[in-house]
Parts: structure tokens; sequence; C-alpha cells
């Protein structure tokens, strides 16, 4: 045990009581504390006093010229007094109700007080001491995350008496090489440094060691993960006929584009090799997933595999096996669909269907992943819209059958630096080309005021043939509250619409047959304007439908705003989404602005990012994103980069774990392994 991982009760003035009150704020070990970095600085350069503002808050610094005195007055009311000199004047600091603070201020040692500055009085009425002792008075005071059982003054006095005792014992863990390559500080000043950094630039310098080793240590731990994941050792090498698969790809109703074609070869390319294919395929809405889905399935089935697809919905999964049977058909490839509401006379079948293997692929829900489909020979499965998928659930697909090639398709564009963190072990293929003749969706963002006035705009397109969606937000607090909102609504454009159109209502509390029947009729164009909470959001393709129209907008992230919008331009003719909203901050405003400006899915990602940050991204817990202590996958996004290829360029070495420099790297990334469970 090195030294760091004694407990806090090693320092002096820790006992039981506080070690109580430290291990609130997470710390246990001396390296713990160490390690618990503040959050900003308080900045304590000298200012000059004409220059502060009446009533601004400041650090001012200097020499105390009088005995502090402490007065009683009132009920347990304080005042404590003192005078301190900074430059040429004299000011007068007050305290109020801290009295305990005079055994901090001796005559004629420095202090810095942090308060409130009286530009009439030339006073100061202090709220806090910074640092009142020698050598604690650099530029820049460390500010700590702290709560009511520790307080800043303690944790800075234990921090500097635990690098005075122990921060020798801080080892290199990065190997020499990197940190020259880098200029990176030495480990130990750096972690110094980043409590009591001297100047700014230190500061910066000594974050960016921090950091660097950070984002390298994950990414480490990911190229070993996708080393374990793709070892030849766990995989199939599935030998396709290249033949019947060109035959195939001529027949489709439509040429493929070339990234549809790139993104086909690679994912052959890894089904070929003996190794574990484990590739994530991101396309825009409407690039055409589906296709690529079906050629790969298909490639599998010539090569004797059967193969899997596995959707979020039952609405999707009913969408995807019509469109796979439809295209499988002239090649005689066995398509089923399996879903919860599968009636158990055909359960039954198709089950012995999949375990003799004459069925060749199956479609299908979270039921795919239940103990009681077996199959005959499973070769690829493809998982869609995979943020949705627990990792669990992925996972014991994947061990289905004889451990399958993986791809998992996403419409949500993931921004590089997220994918390389959130799915850093696996190989990203990108459809970042949409099918020629589209015509981008024309975006309106309208007032709610303005809606019938679009009504009246929409019975004329539907004149037309044209088919119209109108989606109700989700009101997350209350299923109930959403029927009822998205029911008044559909009443609304019923008494609007009918008798020349047809209006039906979907929504999330509905049995999976009723939903479907609704659906189906959409599709065959019997009802032409679709009512929905946002259950239609993914992947929904009926192409004749050409206005999406979404009420409160606002209450939409802008991946969910594209996904839905991505709903309408699927065919040549000519699509609208409107936007309905009165948006009362700027950041809802914003967004609806973005909305009109952009179609591409790659650039609102990117905004996404931007304004959410990365916790939000994805919108739920199981994006799978780790917490960073110091890194900032946004603003150190460089950094990532560059560590991700240091990384992998270096896992690339056989044996390098095995080499002395790199022993306390390797056990740096085993530790991770440990901690970071969520990724199994
Ligand atoms: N190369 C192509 N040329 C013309 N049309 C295409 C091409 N590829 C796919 N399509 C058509 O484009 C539409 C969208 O394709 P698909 O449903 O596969 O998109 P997707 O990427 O799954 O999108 P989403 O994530 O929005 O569901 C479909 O109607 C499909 O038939």
């Amino acid at each position: 045990m090195t030294q760091l991982n004694h407990p806090v009760t090693v320092l002096k003035g820790v006992g039981e009581k506080r070690q109580a009150a430290l291990q609130t704020l997470g710390i246990t070990t001396v390296g713990d504390l160490m390690a618990y970095y503040p959050f900003r600085y308080d900045d304590i350069q000298e200012k000059n006093l004409l220059e502060i503002q009446d009533q601004e808050k400041v650090v001012l610094k200097g020499t105390v010229i009088s005995d502090a005195v402490v007065t009683h007055y009132g009920y347990r009311k304080s005042r404590l007094v003192f005078r301190m000199m900074i430059e040429q004047a004299v000011v007068n600091v007050t305290f109020f109700n801290q009295p305990f603070l005079k055994k901090q201020i001796s005559l004629s040692e420095d202090i810095a007080v942090f308060g409130k500055w009286d530009a009439r009085r030339r006073a100061l009425t202090g709220m806090k001491i910074i640092a009142s002792k020698e050598g604690e008075l650099s530029d820049f005071a460390p500010i700590y995350h702290v709560n009511k059982h520790v307080r800043q003054s303690t944790l800075v006095d234990l921090i500097r008496q635990a690098f005075a005792e122990y921060g020798a014992g801080i080892e290199e863990n990065l190997p020499q090489w990197l940190l020259e390559k880098y200029r990176l500080m030495p480990k130990g000043q750096a972690m110094f440094a980043m409590h009591f950094p001297q100047t700014n630039d230190e500061n910066r310098l000594a974050r960016r060691r921090l950091v660097f080793e950070e984002f390298f240590l994950f990414q480490l731990r990911m190229a070993l993960l996708k080393q374990e994941e793709t070892a030849t050792a766990f995989g199939n090498a599935i030998l396709y006929d290249v033949e019947r698969l060109k035959q195939f790809t001529r027949q489709l109703p439509f040429e493929l584009t070339a990234a549809q074609k790139r993104v086909i070869n690679e994912i052959c390319g890894d089904m070929r090799r003996p190794n574990h294919m484990h590739r994530l395929l991101q396309g825009d809405v409407g690039s055409g997933k589906t296709v690529v889905a079906a050629v790969s399935l298909y490639a599998a089935v010539t090569a004797g595999y059967q193969g899997a697809l596995m959707v979020p919905t039952e609405i999707l999964a009913e969408q995807h096996a019509e469109s796979l049977q439809q295209l499988f058909e002239p090649f005689e490839v066995q398509t089923a669909l399996l879903t919860s509401s599968t009636k158990a006379a055909e359960k039954k079948q198709i089950l012995a269907g999949l375990e003799n293997g004459s069925i060749n692929v199956v479609v299908g829900t979270h039921s795919l992943i239940q103990s009681d489909v077996l199959f005959h020979r499973l070769g690829l499965v493809i998982t869609d819209e995979q943020h949705r998928f627990g990792v669990n659930q992925r996972k014991i697909l994947r061990e289905k059958g004889d451990n399958p090639d993986v791809l998992f398709m996403t419409a949500t564009p993931i921004p590089r630096t997220l994918a390389i963190t959130a799915y850093g072990e696996m190989d990203v293929s990108i459809i970042d080309e949409l099918p020629a003749g589209r015509i981008p969706v024309e975006t309106r963002w309208i007032r709610p005021k303005q809606v019938d006035t679009v009504l009246e705009w929409m019975r004329k397109e539907l004149r037309q043939g044209s088919q119209a969606y109108v989606i109700c937000p989700l009101i997350e607090e209350s299923e109930a509250l959403d029927v009822k909102n998205a029911t008044e609504i559909y009443e609304h454009l019923r008494a609007f619409f009918l008798p020349e159109f047809a209006v039906s209502l979907l929504h999330g509390k509905m049995k999976p047959q009723e939903k479907e029947a609704v659906m189906q009729s959409f599709k065959d164009n019997e009802t032409q304007v679709l009512v929905s909470t946002t259950v239609i959001e993914v992947g929904v393709n009926v192409p004749n439908a050409t206005i999406m129209m979404i009420m409160d907008a606002d209450r939409f992230g802008l991946a969910q705003l594209h996904q839905l919008r991505g709903r309408v331009g699927r065919g040549d003719k000519a699509s609208y989404c409107i936007l309905v909203a009165n948006p009362k901050g700027e950041t809802g405003q914003e967004r609806m602005t973005i909305m009109t400006e952009t179609t591409d899915g790659f650039v609102l990602s990117e905004k996404d990012l931007e304004m959410r940050g990365p916790g939000d991204f994805f919108g739920s817990k199981q994006s799978g994103l780790p917490e960073f202590r110091v890194g900032d996958m946004m603003a150190d996004a460089v950094i990532l980069e560059t560590a991700r290829k240091e990384a992998f360029t270096l896992c690339q070495e056989t044996n390098w774990q095995k080499q002395p420099a790199n022993r306390l790297l390797a056990e740096a990334v085993a530790s991770l392994a440990e901690q970071q469970t969520y990724l199994d």
C-alpha cells in the first residue's frame, strides 16, 4: 500500500469526527484529499482601491496594522474590527458575528480578505478570510466545494499538510516519453499546483497535465476493451457470397448512395474477418440505414447464418419486418416478426423456426432477448436506436448463439467528442449523405395564435393528397395529462377537418394492437392527419406524409425535434415542418431559430451538445458517459483527441503492459476498469 492510500486519520487534527466529515465529501485517504481539486480560485491580485466600485465584492490583500477588537451587542451579535494597510492606504475591516476569526488575525502579518467594498467610507465588510498565514499568500486562493461539515480553511490546512508529509509519495504514472513529447508537468508538481498555483500559467499547465492523464487512461481502457471485443478467438468469419450480394443490391428500387456503399463495405469487411464486429453505424434521419441493415443481414444469410434486427418499439419492428420481407421475398429469405404481442401459437412456430434454422432473419423488440429464444446459427445482430437499449440487454443479445457480430445503428448523429467517449471502444461508420433528389424540409416557427391560419393552409395541402403528423409533447410528470392534452388537440382537429379528412390519435397508453391499427390506417392513407405523442419519434417511414406540425416545440431538445422532423421529407415531394411555440427563455428561442436555419443533423447535434452539455445530450442515464474529474470533453476536445491517438497507438504494441516503464500505467487502467462497471 502506498502512503497515499493511508486513511486521512494519519494527518494531524483528523480524528473520527473529522474523518466522518471528510467522508461526506468523498475523501477517505490522503490521496483523495490531494486529488480533491478546487473548482475555482479567488484571484487576489492587488487592486487599486480607487478602481473598486462601491458595493463590489473583492479580495483585498494587505498587512494587519491593529489588533482585532470584538464588541458584542444586542442578542448574540458581535462586531470584529481591525485595520489593514494596503499600499499606502489604511482600510477598516469589519466582520459581523464571526468573533472566532480573531485568532486568525495577528498584528504585522499579511492577510487577504474577501468582502464588500464601501467606497465612501473606504472600508470593507469582510465575508471571509482567504489566507492569513505566511506562505499561503499566492495570488490565487483555491475555493473548494464544501458542505456544512467541513470548512474551506480546514480543507486547505489538511491539503497543505498532506502534500508536506506525503507529497513525495506521488508516483509518476505516465511514461517519460509521453511527458517529453507533450511537455507534460510531472504528476506530483501538477497535483500541487492545482491547489496552490503561483501563476495563472502554472495552473493551466497543471490542469492540462491532469486532463491528459485522465483522458489517456480512459482511452487506454477503451482500446483494451476494443481489443477484447474484437479478439479473433470470439468471432465468426462470415464468408458471404459476393455474387448473390451484388444481385441483391442490383434489384433494389434505387441506386445506393456512395455513403451507403462505403459503410456496407466496412460492415462486410468486419463480417468476413474472423474477429468479432463491434461497430456503430451513425446516419442522419432518412439517410437510408434500413437498407444498409438489409444488405448486411442478407450477407449473413448467404453465408448460412441467421440475422436478427432488434428495435425499441413494436411499431418500428412491424415496419422493418414489412420492408425486409418485401426486399427479401424474391431471394427466398424467410423473415419473421417477434414482439410481445405475437400470438402464442405463432410464437411457438417462430421459436421452432429459429431453432431449426428455417427462419433466416428475425425482427423484434425486447422479446428477442428472452431466454426461450434460441437460434440455430446466429451470425449477425443489428440493434436500431442503440442508446434506448440498456447495456445489459445488448450484452445478452450478443451472447446469444455463437458470439454473433454486432452492429449498432443510431439516427442521432453523435458529435465526435462524445462518440469517442461514450462508444470509444467501437468502430464507427457514418452515412453522411442523403439519397439524391431529397428536397430539404422547409421549417417555420409560428406562435400558437397563428395555428388556425396554418390549419387552413394544411387543409389545402391535404387536398393535394398529402398527409400530416401533429405532435403533442410528452408531459413527463403526468402521463394522464399527456393523453388529455393529445386528446384535446385531436378533438380540435377533428372538428376542423371532418368530414373531408380523417383524423386519428396515437399515444403511449394505447394497447399495441390499437397502435398498430392506427399506424396501419395512416400508412394506407385511410387517415390523413395523425395526432400523436412522441411515440412516433424514431424510425417511422410514411413517405406520403409531408407535413409535420409540432405543438409546444420548445419543450423538445434539438435532437428530438430533428428526429421528428425526419418523419417528413422522406419521399420526393416538398415537405414542411411547423414548430408551434411561444418560448419564454432565450435558449428556447435559440433552439427554434436554429431549427429553421439548418436540416443537417450533425450541425444540430453539435449545437445541442453545446447548449445542453454532455450530461444531458443523450437525455437518459443509460448514456454510458463517464464523469471526468478534471477533464471537460467539450473544452478539452483537443487533448481528448491527442490522448486517444496515443492510447490506441500504445495499445498496438504487444505486451506494453509488461514493460517496466508502463507498470503504473497498466495498474491505473486496471483499477479504472474496476470502477467502470457500466461498460459491462
Ligand atoms: N439510396 C437511396 N436512394 C433513394 N431512396 C433511398 C435510398 N436509400 C434509402 N432510401 C429510401 O429513403 C427512405 C428512408 O430510408 P430509411 O428508412 O432506411 O432511413 P433511416 O436512415 O432508417 O432513417 P430514420 O432514422 O429516419 O428512420 C426510405 O423510404 C428508403 O426506401
